[in-house]
């Protein structure tokens, strides 16, 4: 079967700290919610970036649904919703607006659909309010319903739980299982909240030093008795990517 997602010895160097990531190769087929963890500066937002073609690699190539991410950037895009590091909003939008804003290339949003998402991350009675007057947690709500939108088949997030509250990371998550149960969504969720992951996602990467250093699949590993936790721990020492440890 197609890949939905198969990166290969993806590289990007920055020139001013050397740092990034190395040869990175990673497959998502269809259904996959594939959990990426890594310790802070491991290269987790990078991967994303250079996924979604936001920087450029320096080596490797990124294929979506079949298609070269580099050669054919819209096809290749077309069905992959996307939310990497906190979004910039123009804060004079409304939150209406800012989601109309986000439509206008998904002919198939309706007004019904904006409103469903906005429910869904219960923004719905905030929907005519200015951006700007939003907490980080709204923000961060906002621009989840954004990836959202347009149903795409594939769906990318990076650290998507920060600053939600409790009823947000339950929301959250029901969302991300409703999609990926109902619609067969694919997920790629870079975040530090392993439990959240263990609980969401099919398998799980450990990127540590710009380097993919192994997987795991999540459901096997928590019916052997085992957790993502410890799993990412003993990992993370025996490469030697944990200071003090
Ligand atoms: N624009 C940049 N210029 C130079 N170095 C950068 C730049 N962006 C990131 N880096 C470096 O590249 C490495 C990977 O950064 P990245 O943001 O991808 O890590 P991360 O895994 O997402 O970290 P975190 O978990 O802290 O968000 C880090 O060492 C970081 O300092």
């Amino acid at each position: 079967m197609q890949p939905i997602l198969e990166v290969s010895s993806l590289t990007k160097l920055y020139r001013g700290s050397g740092r990034g990531i190395r040869e990175v190769s990673l497959r998502l087929e269809a259904g996959d919610i594939y959990g990426l963890l890594g310790p802070n500066g491991a290269g987790k937002t990078t991967l994303l970036k250079l996924i979604t073609g936001l920087i450029r690699a320096d080596g490797g190539t990124v294929t979506l649904f079949g298609v070269d991410r580099s050669l054919h950037h819209e096809q290749a895009m077309a069905n992959v919703g996307c939310m990497i590091e906190s979004a910039d909003f123009p804060d004079f939008l409304t939150a209406w607006q800012y989601l109309r804003q986000s439509a206008r290339f998904y002919p198939q949003v309706t007004e019904q659909r904006m409103e469903e998402v906005l429910d869904t991350v219960g923004l719905l009675g905030v929907r005519q309010e200015k951006i700007k007057g939003f907490s980080a947690g709204m923000k961060q709500k906002l621009a989840l319903a954004a990836a959202v939108l347009p149903r795409p088949k594939l769906v990318l997030l990076d650290e998507p739980t920060n600053g939600l509250d409790i009823e947000g990371t339950v929301m959250f998550r029901s969302l991300i299982r409703r999609m990926s149960a109902e619609e067969g969504t694919s997920f790629l969720i870079s975040s530090h909240m392993i439990h959240e992951l263990e609980q969401l996602c099919s398998r799980a990467g450990v990127l540590a030093g710009g380097s993919l250093k192994i997987e795991a699949d999540v459901s096997g590993l928590v019916l052997e008795g085992g957790t993502l936790e410890d799993f990412y721990m003993k990992q993370i020492r025996e490469k030697g990517e944990l200071q003090g440890a």
